[in-house]
């Protein structure tokens, strides 16, 4: 049995539908700060609670065969984060230090950590490798790294196995839509667009047409949430096999402009889509774009869903069926 934390949330919850998919038990802990109970998969064993909550953290670990946890709850909201970098601190590092300490007590052995692209700062080679150095140009990149840079002298003094997923930029649902993305306030750039599509926004708000790129706007490594959560099963599998814990970009090695992904959604809705142009959003790195190789040599991860269309695809399927189309 597996321990999700933030299992009510995006990325969480499909990450349970693929555990259980390949066999296993889950337990969520989640808080709904951000997540929505009706997301947790059915079958799943769900507490509401903080993971900063060592007694809770503890009766779970007490009550449950848990033999690793996956650790998705988090605050990451980038703008957020520059305003208020002590909750970011608090939440993220200092909660995921009390989770970890909770686990060390209770000697579970296996953790795979949710990180972020955000990590590497703005870009200085493209596609970024693992390798790349790390300076994170907000407090939420730098909550993450903060974590990671724990989880060796977790392994050193108590045996923790682990690994670090750098996810780039989650998006799409799940194919047979029973999870899908619901952040409300909604910043990503795909739900948005699919808004408009809906009727819901007049039109897009794309953050700056003057970078260098080839249409001056963003380059980002759009990367299916299945995909992802694949990812996170094989994690697991290969701690088990002893493999070695460490650090990996998921990514497709791909990068779409924001103009891109816009044309891709208007092919796919049949919607006109209007766009406004705006400045840049402070803090938006020109290209983000993932070297994923040690992904699919360690854990042989092969993401299926890598296509444009069908990211979108799923996403519009998963927003339309929400808005009772
Ligand atoms: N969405 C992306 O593109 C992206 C990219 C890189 C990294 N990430 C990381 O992936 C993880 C999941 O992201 P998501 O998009 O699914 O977010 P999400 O907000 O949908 O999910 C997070 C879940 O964690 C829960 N939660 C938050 N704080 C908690 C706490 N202290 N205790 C218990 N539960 C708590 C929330 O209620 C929510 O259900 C996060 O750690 C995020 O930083 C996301
Ligand atoms: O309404 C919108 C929303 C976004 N964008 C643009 O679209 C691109 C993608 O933006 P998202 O907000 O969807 O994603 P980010 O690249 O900002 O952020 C993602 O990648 C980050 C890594 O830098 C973090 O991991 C973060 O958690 C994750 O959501 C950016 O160029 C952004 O400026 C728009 O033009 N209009």
């Amino acid at each position: 049995m597996f321990l999700v934390t933030g299992g009510a949330g995006y990325i969480g919850s499909h990450t349970v539908l693929a555990l259980q998919a390949s066999g296993h038990a889950v337990v969520v802990l989640d808080n709904l700060s951000t997540g929505h109970r009706d997301l947790v998969p059915e079958g799943a064993l769900f507490y509401q609670g903080d993971i900063a909550d060592a007694d809770l953290v503890g009766a779970i670990f007490r009550r449950h065969p848990v033999e690793g946890v996956l650790h998705f709850a988090a605050r990451s909201l980038v703008g957020e984060s520059m305003g208020d970098p002590g909750a970011y601190f608090l939440a993220n590092t200092a909660g995921t230090a009390s989770l970890l300490q909770t686990m060390a007590r209770h000697g579970v052995k296996r953790f795979v950590l949710s990180s972020t692209a955000a990590v590497y700062g703005e870009p200085e080679t493209v596609p970024i490798d693992e390798g790349h150095r790390q300076q994170s140009t907000n407090p939420y990149g730098l909550s993450k790294w903060m974590i990671e840079q724990m989880l060796p002298w977790f392994e050193r003094v108590h045996g923790l196995r682990w690994a670090a997923l750098r996810y780039f930029n989650a998006a799409g649902a799940d194919p047979a839509g029973r999870s899908g993305e619901r952040h409300d306030p909604e910043t990503h750039l795909i739900p948005n667009v699919l808004k408009v599509a809906l009727g819901e926004r007049s039109a897009v708000t794309v953050f700056g047409d003057d970078y260098p790129t080839p249409d001056g706007t963003c380059l980002r490594d759009y990367v299916h949430v299945a995909d992802l959560a694949d990812a996170h099963v094989l994690a697991m599998q290969h701690l088990d096999r002893g493999g070695p814990s460490g650090v990996f970009n998921l990514g497709n090695g791909r990068g779409f402009s924001v103009l891109e992904v816009i044309a891709a959604a208007r092919k796919v809705t049949g919607q006109p889509i209007p766009v406004m142009m705006e400045g840049r959003r402070a803090g938006d790195p020109a290209v983000l774009v993932a070297s994923n190789e040690r992904a699919r040599h360690v854990l042989g991860w092969q993401p299926r869903y890598g296509d444009l269309e069908t990211i979108v695809a799923t996403a519009w399927s998963f927003a339309a069926a929400k808005a009772g189309r």
